[in-house]
Order: structure tokens, then sequence, then C-alpha cells
């Protein structure tokens, strides 16, 4: 099958307030595929229902052909281990090194031995550029160091789908720029599939193959990059301009102003 991951017609609701509606999305093996949109888009959501930390109401998930709310705790914890997950403000570990921040995972989720998981971490701190600053704890070492610690620790189990949600969330320009490097190549180094949970367009579209953009819990545009830089949807014109109002409102909807403020509309 070419995609790791397909969405269907996938239905979710946090109790009464729909989130996600008839929405259908492909990941395909070996890509890096980029789910953009607003704040409260439902973006986040879709990343936990491909992880099985919430079921849908309706449609479903598959991942490597494996419908995901239909898998018992077990198969769900055998799945878990084939995605490394980057989660927003996922930080590390402050009482401990850099190297056990990157070891914590083979040792939760392998009987490795203590020679094995070094080299692999050291390894894994070499690819992120960081070897030699296994030893400092995370207070010794900037913010974009600490997001390659995080990156490296995502990627230590060798996942086939590795999911980021906000990677580039508070990053100075160049770590935002090294981190969106190292995605693709991390991506490409393990031969896995990357979803990209991102609101800047500009480094999710310089390592994106596709993008989807997800607004009120469905696709309103989808298409490579380029497509997307040269699209006139007004929608995908307001994100990727940066623009402050349009399609997406500034405001978040209810009430008028003058309703608030007790004035009479005038006619
Ligand atoms: N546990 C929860 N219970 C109820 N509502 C929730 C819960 N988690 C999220 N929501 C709501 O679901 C909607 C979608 O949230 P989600 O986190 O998926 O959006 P997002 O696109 O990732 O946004 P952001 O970019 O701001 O993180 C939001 O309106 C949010 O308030």
């Amino acid at each position: 099958m070419s995609n790791l991951v397909e969405i269907r017609d996938l239905h979710f609701a946090y109790g009464e307030r729909p989130i996600l509606s008839e929405l259908n999305m492909d990941f395909p093996r070996g890509k890096v595929i980029a789910v953009m949109g607003g704040s409260g888009s439902g973006k986040t959501t879709v990343l936990r229902l491909i992880g099985g930390q919430l079921r849908p109401q309706a449609g479903q998930v598959t991942v490597d052909g494996q419908v995901v709310h239909e898998l018992d705790t077990k198969a769900v914890y055998q799945l878990r281990r084939k995605m490394g997950m980057l989660f927003q403000h996922g930080a590390l570990f402050t009482d401990i090194s850099v190297f056990e921040n990157v070891a914590f995972p083979l040792r939760e989720h392998t009987d490795l031995s203590e020679e094995l998981i070094r080299d692999l971490v050291l390894m894994k701190l070499h690819t992120v550029g960081l070897r030699n600053a296994a030893q400092l704890m995370p207070a010794e070492i900037s913010g974009g160091m600490a997001r390659r610690v995080a990156l490296a620790r995502s990627i230590a189990l060798d996942p086939e789908l590795i999911m980021y949600d906000e990677p580039f969330a508070g990053l100075d320009p160049i770590s935002m720029g090294m981190t969106a490097n190292l995605i693709r190549k991390l991506n490409d180094a393990l031969g896995s599939t990357t979803i990209l949970v991102s609101h800047d367009v500009h480094e999710s579209f310089s390592i994106a193959d596709y993008v989807y953009f997800l607004s009120k819990g469905a696709i309103v545009a989808e298409g490579t990059p380029a497509e997307m830089m040269a699209s006139s949807d007004p929608y995908v014109k307001q994100f990727v301009n940066a623009e402050p109002d349009g399609p997406v409102p500034f405001h978040f909807p209810g009430k008028s102003l003058a309703d608030d403020l007790g004035l009479e509309a005038r006619s």
C-alpha cells in the first residue's frame, strides 16, 4: 500500500462540539506532508486520532493497514512504537542530561544493552549535530538546540511515521531553518513518513511534498507547495500572505461591538 496513513470520512467531536467532519487525507510513504491551518482548526486533533489517543465518532484512520480505533490497548501500544511524536512545546526532561533524554524511549520500549543504547543515542545526536553536547543538561543548551535534542528523541526508535506538532514554535529564524532541514533530512535518512503540523508557511513549504489546509475541521485546499503558492483560493492566499483578515476572521464570532457596548444601531 502506497499510503502509510489514510483518513476516511472521519468525524470527531469533543462531547457535543463537532471538530472534524467528512475528513479524507492521504499520507504516502516516504513523503513529508504538511497540515496547515489557523488556530483551533483541528490539526492537533488529527494527530491525536492517528496516534490512537482519541476515537472518532465515524469514519476511520488506517495506519500501515490497521484501523487504529479497532485495535486493543496492546496493539495500539505496539503501533505507537512505530511512531515518533514531537508534540507542541514537547519539552525535554530538565533533570536528566541530553544523552538520557534521547535514551529515554529506548529504555522505555526496548531491552537493548547499555552499550547498544549508548551507540544509538550518540548516532542520533550526531545526526542533529549535538553528539558533543550529550553530557550537558537541558538548562545548559539554547532553545534551538533543545528542539534538536527533542527531534533526536522522537526518532530514537527509527519510527516509520514521525509526527511534529508546531516544531518551529518559539524558534529564531536560523534555528527554524535548521529544524526544517533536519525534519526533511531525518525523514529521508530513515525512509519514514512525516506529518508536519505547522502554521509557518515559509518553513513548511520549503520541505513539504504536499500540503493540506484545514479550516473548521475540513480540508479547504490541498496540493504541492508550488500549487499552493500559485493558488487563487482566498483562504490559501490569506494564509500564504499572512493577511490579518479574510475568510479567517480576526474577531471570534459572536455579538457585535455595538451590542456589547449597549449602543443602539443608528438608522
Ligand atoms: N480536550 C478538549 N476538550 C474540548 N475541546 C477541545 C479539547 N482539545 C481541543 N479542543 C478544541 O478543539 C478545537 C480544535 O483543537 P486543535 O488543538 O485540534 O486545534 P489546532 O488546529 O491544533 O490549533 P492550534 O494551532 O491552536 O494548536 C479547538 O477549538 C479546541 O478548543
